[in-house]
């Protein structure tokens, strides 16, 4: 049995024997909190940790899916059960609107916005006369099972954490999947993301759903087992509070989830017992427990669980990947054009930023098969020009073209679509995914699992064949051996033939090299320059931004000289090595 499923044995067991025993009531009661803010929380490890979105306003999806339960059974005589379906369908609902105002959003802006909804969903279930106002709603049904009535709080337990646990599956299933990848590379911005292919606009608005239904099904829990609801408990307060859960039981893992909420229900309660006595009474509970979280995080920034996971016995220490995509066919291939056939037309491109022209009107163009080097000093344009060619920066001016097709001013992901892979100046990946599943990333449009075929476990086949691709392209640039290693371990040259791995994952037509030798000491330039002459030599067709002129020398067929965001010449490197002109404007020398 692997360690995760052993894990998730263990804590059903500890359950099931704490529900059956004769522990003392309040040890379940706790339990039943711990379960329930554990389910909120993996919404927020989701939202926040993983997807790197911050959300104050978790408590107001728990507070919708409690409040459509308890009003439709409690007022309405409907069954819970039906209420959690019309919990659901509110909170999406709400949470479908308030994503599409909200999450295009950055920075601090988002968060902000997240406050503000959550005020405004608190207040108007605060004063709605139908829900009871501040009072609440009262003689909530308990939920049951048949003829089963749950009253009994040992046998909520139950529920509550085959719920929790059954939360904690799916989020693992999901975030080990394509669309899960996907999702982990929404934390380092978009522009990586979407050169993999990724809508990273879309993915945000699905983790927002999927992290507001996961407080929903809480919520309902919740009313059903407390009998009675008012609206503090689905406070901003209340949001911080699952923002606490997430953060410190360590922002990212579905077991920080568990962690949290754990850590801070036990501090919440023994902060009620013994600030008192101190301080007498008044309200201040909740500025003691961010004192104590914030003192927690100064010693462990990246939360509790990542300090606790080595302290577990072997048995359930998590390895590497087991190795199961041998036998799993290979991923399909795209056509390829002709070599010599022209492949990219760049035609009087222009960009200008304010007063300044950083790209004046340059054309060049790419056959299939060939190596084109964009040269020129520091300023010169070449990663506009780059950038315009990939989507990232939009066009003031002119065309790109490729395979005949116009591509200029779409954007990166659509243009990632029909073939152009890239690289990047600064190495963009997920540190603490694994090289493997980095390069994975890379294969995202050559694969279709969404998130409902990736949880209900319907995606493994692709996966298999997802990673024996990866695993090629690891052996192709000669990093196998480095597969199962977090990516942020690698030495910065690893770290660009991962890059480059990742890349011709998404097998490519064209491949765009934004200075891969920039910062890389001479050995790594070497093997750098290895695996691009292997390249050449399959008919790999690319385009290298570089600064190093000798670097490029003996690996280009052609060579374009950018000086003043102006193209001073094109030509061979032998041509390009003996011209004054760009000796001038290159090493600064007299014409
Ligand atoms: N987003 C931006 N806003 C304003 N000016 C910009 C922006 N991006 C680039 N520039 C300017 O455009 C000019 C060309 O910059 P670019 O980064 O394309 O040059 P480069 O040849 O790639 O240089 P380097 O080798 O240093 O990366 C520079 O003067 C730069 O300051």
């Amino acid at each position: 049995m692997n360690a995760i499923r052993l894990r998730f044995l263990l804590i059903a067991a500890a359950v099931l024997l704490m529900s059956q025993t004769p522990v003392p009531d309040l040890w379940i009661t706790n339990l039943n909190y711990i379960g329930l803010f554990a389910i909120a929380s993996l919404g927020v490890v989701l939202l926040t940790g993983v997807a790197g979105l911050t959300s104050f306003g978790q408590a107001a999806f728990v507070g919708l899916g409690a409040y459509a339960s308890a009003y439709i059974s409690s007022v309405q005589g409907i069954s819970p059960w039906l209420g959690l379906f019309l919990g659901l369908a509110i909170t999406a609902s709400v949470a479908l609107v308030l994503a599409l105002l909200t999450l295009r959003m950055s920075g601090h802006y988002l968060p902000l916005a997240t406050i503000a909804w959550a005020l405004a969903l608190y207040y108007t279930m605060s004063n709605m006369e139908f829900l009871g106002k501040y009072d609440g709603l009262l003689s909530i049904p308990p939920l049951s099972i048949g003829s089963l009535a749950l009253t009994h709080e040992r046998a909520y337990c139950l529920v509550i954490w085959t719920v929790a646990l059954i939360a904690a599956a799916g989020v693992l299933r999901l975030l080990d999947s394509r669309p899960g990848r996907a999702i982990r590379a929404l934390h380092g911005g978009s522009v990586m993301a979407e050169a993999m292919g990724v809508s990273t606009f879309g993915y945000k608005v699905k983790v927002f759903l999927i992290a507001a239904l996961l407080a929903s099904v809480s919520g309902w829990l919740f009313a059903h087992f407390q009998r009675a609801i008012n609206p503090s408990p689905f406070s901003l307060g209340k949001g911080i509070e699952y923002l606490f859960m997430a953060v410190l039981g360590g922002v990212g893992s579905v077991w920080g989830a568990f962690t949290g909420a754990t850590v801070i229900k036990l501090l919440e309660d023994q902060i009620q017992v013994w600030l008192p006595r101190f301080i007498g009474t008044g309200n201040y509970e909740l500025p003691v427990l961010g004192a104590i979280v914030v003192l927690l995080l100064k010693h462990a920034p990246k939360g509790l669980w990542p300090y606790l996971e080595p302290w577990l016995p072997k048995l359930l220490a998590i390895g590497q990947r087991k190795r199961d995509w041998e036998a799993a066919a290979a991923l399909p291939l795209r056509d390829k054009p002709q070599q010599g056939q022209t492949l990219l037309e760049v035609v009087e491109v222009r960009k200008v930023f304010g007063g300044l022209v950083a790209v004046n009107d340059v054309s060049f163009d790419i056959k299939a098969g060939e190596i084109v080097g964009l040269l020129g000093p520091n300023g010169a344009g070449k990663s506009t020009t780059f950038n315009l060619i990939t989507g990232v920066a939009s066009l003031s001016n002119g065309r790109v073209r490729l395979l005949g097709e116009e591509i200029g001013g779409l954007p990166s992901r659509l243009i990632a679509r029909r073939g152009v892979s890239r690289t990047f100046q600064h190495v963009k990946m997920l540190p603490e995914m694994s090289v493997l599943e980095n390069v994975a990333l890379g294969g995202y449009l050559r694969s279709h699992a969404g998130i409902l075929r990736s949880v209900a476990g319907l995606a493994r086949d692709e996966e298999r064949r997802l990673f024996r691709e990866a695993e090629r392209q690891l052996e192709r640039v000669g990093l196998r051996e480095q597969m199962h290693e977090p990516a942020g371990n690698l030495a910065l040259g690893q770290a660009r033939l991962m890059e480059i791995a990742r890349a011709l994952c998404a097998d490519p037509v064209l491949l765009l090299l934004d200075e891969p030798a920039a910062g890389l000491r001479h050995q790594e330039k070497q093997s750098l320059g290895r695996v691009l002459r292997q390249l050449k030599g399959e008919g790999m067709s690319l385009l290298l931004v570089e600064h190093d002129m000798e670097f490029v020398m003996d690996l280009t067929d052609r060579i374009v000289v950018m000086e003043f965001g102006t193209k001073l010449m094109e030509g061979t490197p032998a041509e390009v090595q003996a011209s004054p002109q760009v000796r001038a404007a290159y090493l600064g020398m007299e014409h």
